[in-house]
C-alpha cells in the first residue's frame, strides 16, 4: 500500500482508522511544560548549572519522562542535512525504497504503513530504521548499511547519518551523566553502562492524511528502549499523555525532545518513568521526525545499580533482562504500547519456566528481598529461595512480601514500636531460631492486620518435601495392581505407612542419617501382616488394635502360613491393616507384587515440577 496514492484519498483505508477512544483530540491539546536541560551548562561543571540540570531532569523524569535538551553542541547544519536526506529518501519511488524493506521480525529497514505487520490501527507513516554501534570495533556501521542496502549512490546519505548517530550517542552519554547525578548514583554509573551502545536510528515520515481526525502517525506507546533523542521539524504532531490528558510538544529547531524509555525505567527501578506518547498527522503538510533510540550493548544485563537499591529504593520492580530479549519481544511478539514492559516481564517469566535462556537470578522483587531476608532471618530467606526456585509469582510475592514483613518487623523491633518494642520481642527477634510466625503472633498486636498476614505467610512451608514423602508413600500403596482400595482405606494405609516409617526412624535412632539405607519395605508385607522370617516359613502377625486408630481386631488378618523362598532381608516390624477380604484380594496380586521393584523411600531427588509446587 503506497502512500503516494492513499494520501490523496478523501476516505483512507479502514485499517488506518483508529478506535474513537484512541483518536486525536478534536481540539489542539495544551502544550506540555517540558523543562529545557542546559547540557552545555552541565558539561561545564559549573555547580549551579549541574545542580539545576539535575533538579529539572529529576522533576520531569519522576513525572512523565520528557524533557528538552538545549545548548547540546550539535551543529544545526548537520541536523538540517539529516532532514534533507530524510526528505530525499522518502520522496524516492516505492521500488527504490523497497530495496531496504524491513524483514519480518527485524527492526531494521524500510516500512510503509506496517501493513505486513499489523492488521488494524495502522500507523500513517513510512519509516527507515537502522542500527548504530558506538563500539570502536564497528566503525561506519550506518554508512555501510546504506551502501550495501541501497547502493553506492547512497554513500553520502550514509555518511551524514553516521555522523549524526555518533553525535546522538555523545548527547545520550551526557544525558546519562545528568540522570546519574539526579538519581544520586554518580555521573559515571549509567554513562558507563551505555558505553559501546548498540542503538537504533529511525527516520519517520508522516505523509499528509485526508482524515487526520481518524488516523495516527504513531500510536500511543512508551518507547521500549532506554532513551530517545527526537528532532522534529516545524510541523508539529508529537503528543504526550500526562495527568490523564494529551499534551503537545511544540517544535523547537534548537532543541532535542528527550524521553525515558522502558529499559531505563527498569534500570532506575521504576523511579524514572517511561511515558505514553504518540504522533498525530495533518491534511496539509508531511511531517518528519528523526529519532535516535539509545540501547545498551547486547550482553549488558539491565539491572538497577546497587547504589540505587541500597538507598532504600526497593523492592525490585522488574527482573534482570537483556535488551535483545525486549527488542525481540517487540518485534516478534508484542506491539509496543503503554504496557510493553509488564507484558514482557510476564512473557519472560513464562519462558524462563520452560527454558534457562534468560537468567532468572532476579525474579520479581525477590533478589533484593531474599538478600534482605537472608541477612535478617534464614527461615524467611529459605521461603524466598523456595519461591525463587519455584518461579511462581504467587510464591514469589510471598518471598517478596516476606521480605517486606521481615523489613517491617526488623525496623519495628529496632524502633521499639508498640508491642514490637518490648524487651522480650527484641530478644526473641534476635534469636534466629525463634519461629518468625510465632514472633508475630506474640508481638504483632500493634499491627493486627500485618500480624495476620505475617502469620499466614511466614507460617507457610517453603518446600514441598513433606508432601513429596507423602506422595511417595501413596505410590507404594496405590500400585498399578493394587488399585481398587477405597478412598478412606487408601488414606489410612498411607497414613499408617508414612507414620510407621517415621516411628521406625525415631526408634532406630542409631541410623546414620547420612547413609541412605536400602529402605525397602519387603514387598508391602506391612499391608498384609505376612512377614517372612529368616527361614522363610514362620509367618507372624502383630495385632494393631491399639496402634492404628479405627482398625479393629476383627479386621486383622488371621495367621496364614505361606511357603516363601529364602529371604535374608532384615526382618522389620510392619503393621497389617487390610481386613480379610481385602487381604485375600491383594494376596492373589501380592505374589505378582513380589516381582515389583521395591519402591525406594522418598528421595530428595523426587523433584517436583513447577505444577506441583
Ligand atoms: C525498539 C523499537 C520498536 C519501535 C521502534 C523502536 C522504539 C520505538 C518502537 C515503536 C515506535 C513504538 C510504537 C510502535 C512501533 C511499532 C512503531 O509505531 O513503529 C514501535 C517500533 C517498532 O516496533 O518497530
Ligand atoms: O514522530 C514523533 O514525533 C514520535 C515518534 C515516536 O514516538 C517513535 O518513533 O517512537
Ligand atoms: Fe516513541
Amino acid at each position: 500500500m503506497s502512500f503516494s496514492i492513499i494520501q490523496h484519498q478523501a476516505h483512507i483505508p479502514p485499517q488506518f482508522i483508529w478506535p474513537d477512544h484512541e483518536r486525536p483530540c478534536p481540539e489542539a491539546p495544551p502544550p506540555l511544560d517540558v523543562p529545557p536541560i542546559d547540557l552545555g551548562g552541565f558539561t561545564s561543571g559549573d555547580p549551579e548549572a549541574v545542580a539545576n540540570a539535575a533538579r529539572l531532569i529529576d522533576q520531569a523524569c519522576r513525572r512523565h519522562g520528557f524533557f528538552l535538551v538545549v545548548n547540546h553542541g550539535i551543529d544545526a547544519d548537520l541536523i538540517d542535512r539529516v532532514h534533507s536526506a530524510t526528505d530525499m529518501f522518502f520522496s524516492m519511488p516505492a521500488a527504490e525504497k523497497e530495496k531496504a524493506m524491513r524483514k519480518p521480525g527485524d527492526h531494521c529497514g524500510y516500512a510503509s504503513s506496517f501493513t505486513g505487520r499489523f492488521s488494524s490501527k495502522l500507523p500513517w507513516k513510512e519509516t527507515l530504521s537502522f542500527r548504530y554501534s558506538a563500539d570502536p570495533d564497528l566503525p561506519g556501521l550506518v554508512e555501510n548499511y546504506f551502501s550495501q542496502t541501497l547502493g553506492e549512490d547512497y554513500a553520502a546519505f550514509g555518511k551524514v547519518l553516521q555522523e549524526y548517530c555518533e553525535a546522538m550517542s555523545g548527547v545520550c552519554l551526557k544525558v546519562m551523566e545528568v540522570l546519574g547525578v539526579s538519581l544520586g548514583v554518580g555521573a559515571d554509573c549509567f554513562r558507563d553502562f551505555f558505553i559501546g551502545n548498540e542503538s537504533i536510528m529511525r527516520l519517520n515520515y508522516y505523509p499528509p492524511c485526508q482524515q487526520p481526525e481518524a488516523a495516527l502517525g504513531t500510536g500511543p506507546h512508551c518507547d521500549p528502549t532506554s532513551l530517545t533523542i527526537l528532532h522534529q521539524d516545524q510541523v508539529g504532531g508529537l503528543e504526550v499523555y500526562v495527568d490523564q490528558k494529551w499534551h503537545s510538544i511544540a517544535p523547537n529547531p534548537r532543541a532535542f525532545v528527550v524521553n525515558i524509555g522502558d529499559t531505563f525505567m527498569a534500570l532506575s527501578n521504576g523511579i524514572y518513568k517511561g511515558c505514553l506518547h504518540r504522533a498525530v498527522v495533518n491534511s496539509a503538510a508531511p511531517r518528519r521526525s528523526i529519532a535516535f533510540f539509545l540501547c545498551p550493548k547486547k550482553d549488558r544485563v539491565v539491572s538497577p545499580p546497587q547504589e540505587l537499591l541500597s538507598q532504600g529504593n526497593y523492592p525490585r520492580l522488574y527482573p534482570d533482562f537483556k535488551w535483545p530479549a525486549l527488542l525481540e519481544f517487540t518485534q516478534k511478539h508484542y506491539r509496543s504500547d503503554m504496557k510493553t514492559l509488564d507484558a514482557f516481564v510476564a512473557w519472560l517469566n513464562s519462558t524462563t519456566k520452560s527454558s534457562t535462556t534468560v537468567k532468572t537470578q532476579n525474579m520479581i522483587g525477590l533478589d533484593e528481598a531474599s538478600r534482605y531476608i537472608k541477612m535478617k532471618s534464614p527461615r524467611r530467606y529459605s521461603a524466598a529461595i523456595a519461591a525463587e526456585a519455584s518461579h511462581r509469582e504467587d510464591i514469589l510475592c510471598i518471598g517478596y512480601t516476606g521480605a517486606k514483613i521481615a523489613k517491617a518487623s526488623y525496623s519495628a523491633a529496632n524502633d521499639g514500636d508498640g508491642s514490637f518494642g518490648k524487651e522480650i520481642a527484641k530478644r526473641q527477634y534476635k534469636n534466629k531460631s525463634f519461629d518468625p510466625a510465632k514472633w508475630w503472633m506474640n508481638h504483632g498486636t500493634t499491627s493486627p492486620n500485618l500480624r495476620k498476614l505475617a502469620a499466614k505467610i511466614l507460617g507457610l512451608t517453603c518446600s514441598s518435601s513433606a508432601c513429596e514423602r507423602n506422595w511417595s508413600a501413596f505410590e507404594q500403596v496405590h500400585t498399578k495392581k493394587r488399585n481398587k482400595l477405597l478412598h478412606d482405606r487408601m488414606k489410612d494405609l498411607v497414613f499408617v505407612k508414612f507414620n510407621s516409617k517415621l516411628r521406625q526412624k525415631r526408634e532406630n535412632n542409631t541410623r546414620d542419617p547420612i547413609v541412605v539405607e536400602d529402605e525397602d519395605d519387603d514387598g508391602n508385607e506391612w499391608i498384609t501382616g505376612i512377614i517372612p522370617n529368616e527361614e522363610g516359613e514362620q509367618e507372624q502377625v502383630i495385632d494393631l488394635t491399639d496402634v492404628v486408630p479405627g482398625s479393629s481386631s476383627q479386621g486383622m488378618p488371621d495367621q496364614r502360613k505361606r511357603k516363601r523362598g529364602q529371604d535374608n532381608r532384615k526382618k522389620k516390624k510392619f503393621f497389617p491393616v487390610l481386613d480379610d477380604e481385602e487381604a485375600s484380594a491383594t494376596s492373589s496380586s501380592e505374589d505378582e507384587d513380589d516381582n515389583d521393584t521395591i519402591v525406594p523411600s522418598p528421595s530428595a531427588s523426587n523433584s517436583s515440577s513447577d505444577d506441583d509446587l
